[in-house]
């Protein structure tokens, strides 16, 4: 197979099985049993697993797994819309397609593909998606897991247009956590935000670490560094490192809004908590014959 790999190691296992609405999984597996499971509807990320059988991924237990909706949860792709700014359906249109498996994508760097299972994915606008925004683009979207179980996704946008376009992005990621109350993030402190709960009214951040107690519905400018985000209670912290994708999404709905997002329970704000490497503020602009590439790698590590 060329679309998908498990190379240097036999025992890293790449299976295409069929979801009950006959929309094609890629179930990755490590050799030491970890998993990631994608699927062409969005290209999303559903689950990821370590070794323990531990989902890492929040995913509603009110999901709609049927297009055209978006699953809510795991890791969606947010393209080439980021929520509402802009004209097309909120967070764009990438995350509602069916993508194809990438038989033949141009090649990586060999560190991206040697020891992990991947799966290669391709989207190119159809008739529909051109009226709406008028830009032809292809783009390959890599998943991969290495053998220490880091989640790794690439995606590269590529102009086959006559004229340059603009566009944000992001990878909506819904951690599943013990209890939003206890959790804490390192890596946005002195960051400078838009807050979308005022008006996208710009402020900065002063607490040391984020943690939460309300509503919160941000893109964190400009960071560059790593952002951890801490479950004691779960005894874990997930790193999120992140190329190309100069911005940081931070969203939990808190009790009220729940309510009312049909696909999610009342409840359910408790257990997730969204952190998404993005690129917001300015949008990327690529030139016909162009690519942009976005890279975020995540790992967990056990904590005390
Ligand atoms: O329900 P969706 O489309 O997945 O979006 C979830 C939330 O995503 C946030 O980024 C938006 O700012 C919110 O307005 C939105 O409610």
């Amino acid at each position: 197979m060329n679309h998908s790999g498990a190379e240097s190691d036999q025992r890293a296992a790449v299976h295409v099985t069929k979801d009950k609405n006959g929309i094609d999984q890629v179930l990755l597996r490590n050799p030491r049993g970890a998993s990631a499971l994608v699927s062409l509807h969005g290209g999303q990320v559903l689950s990821w697993k370590t070794d323990h059988d531990e989902e890492l991924l929040f995913t509603s237990s009110k999901a709609i797994f049927k297009p055209p909706s978006a699953v809510r949860g795991g890791i969606s792709i947010c393209f080439p819309q980021f929520g509402t700014r802009g004209l097309l359906e909120k967070h764009g249109f990438a995350r509602n397609k069916i993508w194809a498996i990438d038989e033949n994508p141009p090649p990586l760097h060999p560190n991206d593909s040697n020891g992990k299972a991947f799966v290669d994915l391709l989207l190119k606008p159809s008739d529909e998606d051109l009226k709406n925004w008028p830009h032809s683009f292809e783009f390959r979207l890599r998943v991969s897991l290495a053998e220490d179980g880091y989640l790794t996704m690439i995606s590269r946008i590529r102009n086959i247009n006559c004229k340059p376009f603009s566009f944000s992005f992001a990878y909506r990621s819904y951690f599943s956590i013990a209890d939003i109350s206890e959790v804490r993030i390192e890596g946005l402190e002195t960051l400078d935000y838009l807050d979308n709960l005022c008006e996208k009214e710009r402020f900065t951040e002063q607490g040391d670490a984020l943690t939460f107690e309300s509503e919160v519905d941000r893109v964190y400018l400009s960071s560059s560094g790593a952002i951890a985000v801490f479950d004691h209670e779960k005894k874990r912290t997930f790193t999120i490192r992140k190329e190309g994708l100069p911005d940081v999404g931070v969203w939990n709905p808190w009790e009220k809004k729940s309510k009312s997002i049909t696909d999610f329970g009342d409840e359910e704000y408790k257990k997730m908590l969204c952190i998404d490497g993005a690129a917001v503020e300015k949008k990327i602009t690529i030139k016909p014959g162009e690519e942009w590439r976005g890279r975020l790698e995540i790992c967990v590590v056990p904590s005390t």
